[in-house]
């Protein structure tokens, strides 16, 4: 489909009135493409050859309109650090449209597209830093196999934004199969508009449980917070296995689809420490790495309360005691993945826990480990592996080591299909603070091409780029652990 060919349709804004307002985005006076992201033009069926099409610098700022746009601000609510805040809502960003593709519909919302009625007192805006973060995020997440909303394209512009520092504006087209998050749910239970909650929930079904068609309104509810649990365990447990820190898990930032979603002060683990905290306003530690599938059921449990009103407690209680068993599955499934078992055996999660342990204690670099894990083939001195690990704690890595020879010698494959397998789990590419930082200071003084290159290599982590091995490195210890705000 050339670009002039897509036209949007938008159900979200046909719900009705109980669920935003349509407004019109505040475009850039001067918008510049800083990026489009190849592989999201595919996934929407627009012909690659579109990339170089000059519309998209209005196009990514609303300054021109898809076809059928009718920019919309969605409603939601949400509990802000476990205090409820009814003022939530699209406060800087607007849903477009939806583009249907092979079955699967995708809505664009544009962020940082100027105020709305949700806006409070800020300014609508977006600055390139946050914008590019987000941007960046879900191409690493999507790499790892763990559900993201991802973006299509970043738009510049020269447009002062007032922050810490006074920044660039910039805008970012949000690609996702759903924006509705928890937050969405608790506005109408919160506000008694259980009406309009029931078609809210009834179009989730429709949309993603096609099952529950012809259901009662308490049937579809609860099939829905079902549907909500099992992917929201299937995505904390991604994050835990690969290291990532969400940094603040609002209500309002988690997607009743299991998406990861709103990127802030996120930050994946350089050296693994499971306390750690990437958003240095979170002063309790409320969203520190470790607490994020307790926290996420804390999030399932606001959502099953404002699914009250259809479904009974015992049935709410049922589907959330699901969580935690979900959880350990999921999340030993990619750990025995990491480890390079196909076979599972019930020693397996101690195998794990005494290599977590032992990581912590020698603060080692934990993708590299994993990475590094895949060439092991049981030679001594364990030399890359050692290189890893603290002096104090190589001991402890040589007793881990021969639990781990004895456990791969259950195992069927031989060393070459482990490897490749590891290969293919364990990345390469790792979208580190201080990468990010990088990219971001290139971009603000105009060079983009470090963004392009690390967006393509967090498309693909796994492979080889020997021309791009800087970009694999761990950071240098002034580049760990970068304290970063919610400010965005
Ligand atoms: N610069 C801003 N102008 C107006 N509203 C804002 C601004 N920044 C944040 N908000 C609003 O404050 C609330 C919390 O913001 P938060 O940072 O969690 O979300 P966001 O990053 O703006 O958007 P999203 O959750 O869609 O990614 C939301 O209602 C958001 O729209």
């Amino acid at each position: 489909m050339k670009l002039s060919e897509v036209t949007l349709s938008h159900h979200y804004a046909d719900l009705g009135d109980a669920f935003g307002r349509q407004i019109a985005p505040t475009p850039f006076a001067h918008p510049h493409l800083i990026d489009i992201n190849p592989v999201v033009i595919q996934l929407l069926g627009i012909n690659s050859a579109e990339a170089s099409n000059p519309d998209w610098a209005k196009l990514g700022c609303g300054a021109k309109l898809f076809n059928g746009s009718r920019p919309f601000a969605m409603k939601y609510t949400g509990h802000q650090f476990g205090v409820y805040n009814p003022d939530l809502g699209d406060g800087r960003a607007l849903l477009l449209g939806e583009i249907e593709k092979a079955g699967r519909r995708w809505e664009l919302h544009l962020k940082g597209a100027g105020q709305t009625p949700y806006s409070r007192f800020g300014d609508g805006r977006a600055v390139l830093r946050s914008t590019i973060r987000e941007y960046l995020a879900g191409e690493a997440l999507n790499g790892l196999g763990i559900r993201s909303t991802r973006a299509l394209s970043i738009v510049g512009s020269d447009e002062p934004v007032t922050r810490e520092h006074i920044e660039r504006g910039a805008m970012l087209i949000r690609v996702a199969e759903s924006h509705v998050r928890f937050g969405h749910f608790e506005y109408l239970f919160y506000t008694k508009q259980l009406q309009a909650q029931q078609q809210l929930i009834g179009d989730i079904c429709r949309r993603f449980l096609p099952g529950t068609h012809g259901l009662s309104a308490g049937e579809q509810a609860e099939a829905m917070l079902r549907f909500t649990t099992q992917r929201s365990a299937e995505l904390v447990a991604g994050w835990q296995a690969e290291g990532f820190a969400h940094g603040v898990l609002n209500t309002d930032n988690m997607s009743i689809i299991g998406d990861t979603f709103d990127y802030g002060p996120y930050a994946f683990l350089d050296d693994y420490d499971p306390t750690f905290i990437c958003n240095h306003s979170d002063h309790t530690g409320r969203y520190a790495f470790e607490q994020q599938p307790g926290v996420v059921l804390w999030n399932l449990n606001a959502l099953a309360h404002a699914l009250s009103g259809f479904v009974s407690v015992e049935a709410l209680r049922d589907c959330l005691e699901q969580f935690q068993p979900q959880v350990s599955h999921a999340y030993a499934e990619r750990m025995r993945a990491k480890l390079g078992l196909a076979v599972e055996e019930e020693g397996d999660q101690a195998l794990c826990a005494e290599l977590l342990q032992l990581l912590q204690q020698s603060q080692a670099d934990y993708a590299r480990f994993f990475r590094a894990l895949a060439h092991y083939r049981g030679e001594r001195p364990a030399q890359a592996l050692r290189e890893c690990i603290a002096t104090a704690q190589q001991d402890a890595l040589e007793h881990w080591l021969e639990h781990y020879d004895r456990r791969l010698a259950r195992e069927h494959s031989d060393f070459r299909a482990r490897n490749r397998t590891m290969l293919a789990t364990n990345p390469k590419y790792i979208l580190r603070n201080y990468l990010a930082q990088k990219v971001i200071e290139a971009a603000e003084g105009g060079d983009y091409q470090p963004l392009r290159t690390l967006r393509q290599l967090l498309q693909t982590p796994f492979d080889e780029h020997p021309q791009h091995e800087t970009w694999a490195c761990a950071p240098p210890e002034s580049g760990k652990r970068i304290p970063l705000s919610c400010s965005s």
